[in-house]
């Protein structure tokens, strides 16, 4: 009760932009509700209220490749060799504000949210001043105070949407995640649905994954949410309601930036802030209900019944048809801007926080990962289980692979007599068995870290988990599969061959063999991590095997 208090306490300061002095009446408020109820470290998000202004000047480029190979090596790097993606776009966000940021299909939307969250990916380059509340903002603060809702889904699917959010919130709050909250996503109805994998598993609707990726993101109540394009592929009632969560919570002084797309008018007016980007630079910043005054300057008035996120979208966008018309109207807006007192006002606006940076006291107390170790491994070892109990295909391939290449072998080798053939036979008969025993399951390891890489790659960037037990979770979830299948192929390979009656010999070459797939499994393990993809994994094998048969001594 006491904590609601001092949230609507905190939003009506925030909406009166009178920051810097609840920033202070808030951080002692929380530091008393902290000393009164301890709450776990883990809950710290959630329980305490951070307000986060983010103030930012990016540029971004990449370098072109044009000319040939041996033009290209003999050219020094000049500003025509650069595409510039982002061109001096500065921004701020407040505490209970929601942003949006908008503008034509390939203005830079992704490519600003990205840098901002410090995931800037493949050849970009950037020139990035990040802030929060006016302290230079690294990757590492960012992940500590934000939750960044991506534009491409990427879940495992053969989880259902329960189990999924309790693996999440399980790892982020140390608890599962309440009936109400799932209710308030309209998840309730599919929580018990498998999420899918394209077309190889059919699951959850588009929309229904978008909404599953919101709400494994604000889980825990982040201070700042990043969120790209939540609302594509939601129908204009669900993109609605999603919004209204959004609102939801920067009212409760959350600070929220989310792209969209072709809001629809009711949807458009919950944001108070828009960012308009277009080819790349600033077309407009501001409050929502400013912008019609922007634009009626510029000569584009709103018509009457007109929903005004389209309007605004339709001078900033270029066609192909018109190309140097666009780019010319465009320029001629984006000056305009830049020579607006709207421009002055937000500069002066960022200027004036960044004079002023506000330590964050929390800062501290915000672990690395939100659950210990022990729980990290507990819970990845719980999602494994599921993993390799449902996957359709990876189990049931290598146990029936198994059983095919076992009674094949067996019926090769049936009863080998002991002659001097018998012997020779016997000899190729173990080749054969610890080939099979290593190089096959080698293979069928070969493809773990880079199937996953993507994936677990976003989870421990978002603190989920760290590496370590992840590695050691796939070790030993593994581990049975890798005792139990290859020891039924040697014992009916062994018996059906005849080997050795000596039930002594029997053991040894049993646990002889075991610890060579062990170590085989670990080789094929380490080129699975070493390889950035499955094609260079699997291209890896022969080369890295052939010299240990050679060599094996048979
Ligand atoms: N890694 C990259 N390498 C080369 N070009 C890139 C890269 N990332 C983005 N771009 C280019 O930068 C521009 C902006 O891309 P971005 O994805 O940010 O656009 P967007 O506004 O989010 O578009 P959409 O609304 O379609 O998602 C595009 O022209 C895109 O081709």
């Amino acid at each position: 009760m006491c904590t609601r208090t001092a949230i609507r306490d905190i939003s009506s300061s925030y909406l009166n932009n009178d920051y810097r002095q609840y920033y202070h009446s808030n951080n002692n408020r929380n530091f008393y509700i902290y000393q009164n109820n301890p709450i776990q470290l883990s809950n710290v998000l959630k329980e305490k209220n951070i307000p986060i202004t983010l103030t930012w000047n990016v540029n971004a480029w990449i370098p072109i490749k044009n000319g040939s190979f041996f033009s290209r090596c003999f050219r020094k790097d000049d500003e025509n060799n650069f595409k510039y993606l982002l061109t001096n776009v500065k921004g701020i966000v407040k505490p209970g504000q929601l942003c949006a940021i908008m503008g034509a299909s390939g203005a830079g939307k992704t490519t600003l949210l990205n840098i901002l969250n410090f995931r800037n990916k493949g050849k970009i380059q950037t020139e990035a001043n990040v802030k929060i509340n006016g302290i230079q903002a690294d990757w590492d603060m960012i992940t500590k105070y934000s939750g960044f809702v991506q534009q491409d889904d990427l879940f495992n699917g053969v989880l259902t949407v329960r189990e999924h959010l309790t693996f999440i919130s399980m790892l982020k709050l140390g608890s599962s995640y309440s009936r109400d909250e799932r209710h308030e996503l309209n998840l309730v109805k599919s929580e018990e649905t498998i999420i899918g994998m394209g077309d190889k598993l059919k699951g959850l609707s588009g929309g229904e994954k978008r909404r599953l990726a919101y709400a494994s993101e604000i889980v825990n109540h982040p201070p700042l949410l990043f969120c790209d394009e939540p609302t594509s592929g939601l129908d204009s009632s669900m993109a609605y309601s999603l919004v209204a969560s959004m609102r939801q919570l920067a009212d409760s002084g959350k600070t929220i930036i989310c792209t969209i797309h072709q809001p629809t008018s009711q949807t458009f007016e919950m944001f108070d802030t828009i960012i308009l980007l277009a080819e790349g630079r600033i077309a407009f910043i501001g409050p929502t209900h400013v912008a019609p005054h922007f634009f009626s300057r510029t000569g584009y008035r709103i018509p009457k019944l007109y929903n005004p996120a389209d309007h605004y979208i339709q001078p900033l966008a270029i066609s192909p048809h018109n190309r140097e018309y666009d780019i010319q109207r465009v320029n001629e807006i984006v000056e305009f801007f830049e020579q607006s007192e709207f421009f002055a006002e937000i500069t002066y606006d960022i200027q004036l926080t960044e004079s002023q940076p506000v330590n964050l006291d929390d800062y501290d107390e915000i672990p690395e990962y939100n659950t210990g170790y022990y729980s990290q491994f507990g819970w990845l070892l719980w999602r494994q289980l599921k993993l390799d109990i449902r996957n359709p295909y990876a189990s049931k391939i290598t146990v029936i692979q198994v059983i095919i290449i076992a009674v094949f072998l067996g019926l090769v080798f049936l009863r080998l007599e002991n002659n001097e053939f018998g012997v020779q036979n016997k000899s190729g008969a173990l080749f054969i068995i610890i080939f099979q025993a290593s190089f096959g399951f080698l293979l069928s390891v070969v493809n773990t870290f880079p199937s996953d890489l993507t994936l677990v790659y976003r989870e421990s960037k978002n603190r989920l988990y760290s590496i370590t037990p992840y590695y050691l979770v796939k070790q030993i979830a593994e581990l049975p599969k890798f005792i139990i299948i290859p020891g039924f192929m040697i014992t009916v390979v062994y018996y059906m061959a005849g080997l050795n009656d000596n039930f002594g010999v029997f053991v040894q070459i049993f646990f002889t063999i075991i610890l060579c797939t062990q170590v085989a499994v670990s080789w094929g393990l380490f080129l699975s991590a070493a390889s950035p993809n499955s094609e260079a994994a699997i291209a890896l094998v022969a080369p890295a095997v052939m010299p240990l048969l050679i060599l094996c001594g048979f």
